[in-house]
């Protein structure tokens, strides 16, 4: 059987990426350091996924293992050296951390199988599997790079569903939400994955899904903290945060439309769709899991400063964005390492500081002085 192996069983892993493998016929393996799913995921060789619909239609999904990388190296080695794909859904900071594994990986793989190997980083960033090559790339000698440059396919991709934390303690089973979008940037003639679009440019998928979904997700999720809400869809029935929401993607949908040359219409539909999912109620998504990692959210690429400074740059109008952009900083959930780091950052040398070192902001910028304006605004 076509292996696939699978960094990260978490929400996406399980209900999202390793599903679409096992429903095209691989032997998915996943690798991650939480012991408790590892065991389970060998034990009962397959999980449930349900979807967030009155009538939680149900798939089993099987062929499924597990390997924990912290202390079975060999065993991830050799799932590697047979894999024909490899996936990570792992979160892009923790990149850097699998680079050295795979990196062995595929230096074993590529001397012992010459099929070729397909790499794809399933993470909200862009570019994401460009940067993991670079991670992997530092811990090759140049006889492996040459050969692994040779024989592996690094692919970008955009990946798209609404995969809350699991609300089932003990349980492999995945919610899911039904809508799903897995879009692969190559003109390779790759194999083929149920579910899997294969793009020739990658940018206009990518900046439309970070810069609609995850920007309006972020919107929600700092404005809905900020008004002690639990929930995405609890959030969006507050009238002056839907109102927020829309106005803050009509600036990033300026932006789109330019850029990417988009029908408006089209692109108003779109963003109909994506708050029509926020609405979810089946998905119980927590304001903290949407606004997780503010530092990363916050960082210059990011979905919200990118989208603000391209607006910045075509004289198009960012206020909403800077709005949302001064809610993240007031994103203080202790139980957030991210978060808690970015208080101590704001306490010990001021927003303008964090702007410069998160955002790469000059605090002279208009962009600058306009947060700075919103967060002392919502502070009180
Ligand atoms: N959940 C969603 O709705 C969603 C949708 C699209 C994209 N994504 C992206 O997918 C990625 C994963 O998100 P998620 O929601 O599945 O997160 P998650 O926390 O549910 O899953 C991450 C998994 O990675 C594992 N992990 C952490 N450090 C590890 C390490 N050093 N080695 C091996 N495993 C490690 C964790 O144990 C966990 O099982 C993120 O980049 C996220 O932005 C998430
Ligand atoms: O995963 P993050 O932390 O980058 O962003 C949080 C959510 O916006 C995100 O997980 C969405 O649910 C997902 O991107 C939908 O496709």
């Amino acid at each position: 059987m076509k292996k696939a192996v699978h960094f990260g069983a978490g929400n996406i892993g399980r209900g999202f990426i390793g599903a679409l493998f096992s429903q095209s016929g691989y032997n998915v393996v996943f690798v991650d350091i939480a012991d408790q799913i590892i065991n389970q995921l060998n034990e009962e060789k397959q999980y449930n996924v349900m979807l967030a619909t009155d009538e939680k239609e149900t798939i089993t999904i099987q062929n499924v293992s597990g390997l924990n990388n912290l202390n079975q190296e060999n065993e991830v080695i050799e799932a590697i050296k047979e894999a024909a794909f490899l996936t990570t859904a792992i979160g892009p900071n923790i990149l850097p951390r699998i680079a050295p594994l795979i990196a062995k990986g595929l230096a074993a793989r590529v001397q012992a199988n010459e099929e070729r190997l397909y790499v794809i980083a399933c993470e909200n960033q862009i570019s994401a599997t460009d940067l993991l090559k670079g991670y992997i790339m530092e811990h090759l000698d140049e006889a492996a790079k040459e050969k692994v440059l040779a024989n592996v396919s690094f692919l970008n991709s955009a990946v798209d569903r609404i995969v809350p934390i699991q609300n089932n303690q003990g349980s492999l089973d995945v919610l899911v939400e039904p809508y799903h979008e897995w879009v692969v940037e190559t003109s390779e003639g790759i194999p083929h994955i149920e579910g899997m679009k294969i793009v020739s440019e990658l940018a206009p998928f990518i900046e439309r899904k970070l810069f609609t979904v995850n920007t309006g997700h972020a919107v929600i999720a700092y404005f809905g903290y900020l008004a002690n809400k639990e929930t995405i869809d609890q959030t969006l029935a507050d009238e002056d945060i839907y109102n927020q929401v829309k106005a803050t993607l009509g600036e990033t949908g300026t932006y789109l439309i330019n850029q990417y040359n988009l029908d408006p219409e089209e692109h108003q539909k779109y963003i109909d769709k994506i708050i029509n999912r926020f609405q979810n109620a089946h998905l119980n998504d927590g304001v903290t899991r949407v606004g997780r990692s503010p530092i990363r959210k916050l960082g210059h690429k990011d979905r919200l400063v990118r989208p603000a400074l391209q607006a910045q740059k075509a004289g198009h109008s960012y206020t909403n964005l800077a709005k949302a952009i001064a809610a993240a900083l007031l994103f203080d959930y202790k139980e957030d390492e991210d978060a808690v780091k970015l208080q101590i950052m704001i306490q010990e040398h001021g927003v303008p500081y964090v702007l410069q070192e998160v955002c790469e902001l000059e605090e002279s910028s208009e962009l600058a002085k306009e947060i700075i304006s919103h967060y002392e605004e919502l502070k009180r």
